[in-house]
């Protein structure tokens, strides 16, 4: 249902790239946000920065970079929403000075990417890439060598979150025995077992599945010795993030015939479109199954996606609620009907609710709620007020320093 603000939504601009769900301009424009400009693409750098002065909401996927320079061009931009899970392709700082929210969808694609890898793993267990592209030259490779079933296989996941916890479940469902190692001490589900140093399980494991976030530390953690370290035959899957593993190595090691086959589905330098060609050393080699990055592509991942992360954005604008947000302090807020609303955004500093406080009693204006949150560098203060002077009183918040953004809801 529409809600009441102190703005025309009409006249806030919403741009969607990359080709996220429609469904996600449905509710932007069911929710009265009807000045949205939808493009199956990503653009470039210096298109962004022609474009993004314009518009108050910006959903990108994993293609379009939101740098520093594009941020700080972009004068209107009131939050930024990823329809996927990776948030590495924006500059959370220095969304994060400028009080902007970045918002994504940190669980709806989990599902589909560990389908993907489940069927990746059997595929290559079985050899399947290529007798698959040599049936499609006129080659009948019919053979068991290096051909086994995935049962009593080990399977040695990097990363233990969404995915790698779900691909484990998936994985011990049909009889494998899962290992996985992690920064973090984790909850193990099913049988799977925790193992303390990363060479333990690249020496232990069958299939090797990468799953972490990208990270400085997780930049190359699959260079040349880890590669080494994989068993003869082993196989190595990437559906995560492209810098993660050195594909020069990973070429090297196909090439010496160390690893039996490879899935990858992330590069460390993508297409932009779907017209540029897909350049990688992997492309010579049968065994190893290439995809578009899409381990999140499926119509459910991304229908549910664009709902998501639409309804986070949208909600962020009429109510000022930033629950999820990836680098903004986190508060859920209750509807305010009736009520004005003030959202304050500041740095985070002693004394600015103080000040904030005195303005409203100054200006006789009665509190009716009041939260406040903060993270880093950031303060968020809401503050719901039923009479007085409102639009005086946050001219007046406008003015402490270390204020970053306000403004009111009705
Ligand atoms: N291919 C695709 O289309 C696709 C789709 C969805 C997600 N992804 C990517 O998959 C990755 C994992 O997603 P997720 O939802 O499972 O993330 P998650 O945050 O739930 O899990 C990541 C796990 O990696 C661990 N980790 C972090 N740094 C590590 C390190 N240096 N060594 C070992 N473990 C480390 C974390 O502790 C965490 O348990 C992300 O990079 C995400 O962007 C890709
Ligand atoms: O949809 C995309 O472009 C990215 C998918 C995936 O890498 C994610 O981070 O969710």
């Amino acid at each position: 249902m529409p809600t009441n603000t102190s703005y025309n939504k009409q006249d806030l601009k919403v741009l969607l790239l990359e080709g996220v769900h429609p469904v996600a301009e449905d509710i932007f424009r069911r929710d009265g946000y009807d000045n949205v400009t939808y493009h199956k693409t990503a653009l470039s750098e210096s298109e962004l920065l022609d474009t993004i002065r314009d518009y108050h909401f910006i959903g990108i996927r994993s293609r379009s970079q939101l740098t520093e320079s594009v941020l700080n061009a972009a004068n209107k931009l009131v939050a930024v929403g990823c329809f996927c899970i990776g948030t590495n392709q924006v500059n959370l700082d220095a969304a994060q000075s400028r009080g902007i929210p970045v918002f994504n969808a940190p669980y709806s694609n989990t599902r589909s990417v560990a389908e993907l890898v489940l069927g990746e793993m059997i595929m290559l267990l079985r050899g399947i890439p290529a007798k698959n592209a040599a049936a499609h030259r006129g080659e009948w490779h019919k053979s068991a060598a290096q051909s086994n079933e995935a049962r009593g296989k080990t399977l040695g996941i990097i990363g233990y979150g969404h995915i790698g916890t779900q691909l484990g479940i998936l994985a011990e469902g049909i009889g494998m025995k899962v290992r996985f190692f992690d920064i973090e001490n984790k909850l193990t589900l099913g049988n799977a077992e925790q193992v303390a140093e990363l060479n333990d399980l690249l020496s232990s494991s069958d299939v090797v599945s990468l799953h972490v976030p990208e990270t400085p530390e997780t930049k190359g953690m699959m260079g040349q010795t880890q590669i080494a370290q994989m068993k003869q035959d082993s196989i190595l899957i990437n559906a995560s993030r492209g810098t993660v593993v050195d594909i020069d190595a990973l070429a090297q090691a196909l090439e010496d015939k160390r690893l039996a086959g490879a899935a990858i589905d992330v590069f460390p330098t993508e297409p932009k479109s779907n017209s540029e060609e897909f350049q990688s050393p992997l492309r010579a080699f049968d065994n190893v199954i290439l995809t578009p990055h899409i381990g999140g592509s499926t119509q459910e991942a991304q229908e549910n996606i664009a709902i998501e992360v639409a309804d986070k954005m949208i909600k962020y604008s009429n109510n000022g609620s930033t629950m999820s947000a990836v680098n903004f302090p986190q508060v859920s807020l209750p509807e305010h009907d009736n009520r004005h609303r003030i959202l304050h955004i500041h740095h985070n500093r002693p004394g600015v609710l103080t000040q904030i406080n005195q303005i409203l009693s100054e200006n006789n204006v009665n509190i009716s709620g009041q939260y406040l949150q903060t993270q880093g560098d950031l303060g968020y203060v809401v503050t719901d007020i039923e009479d007085g002077s409102s639009q005086t009183a946050l001219d007046k918040m406008r003015q402490i320093e270390g204020t970053i953004r306000a403004r009111i809801l009705y």
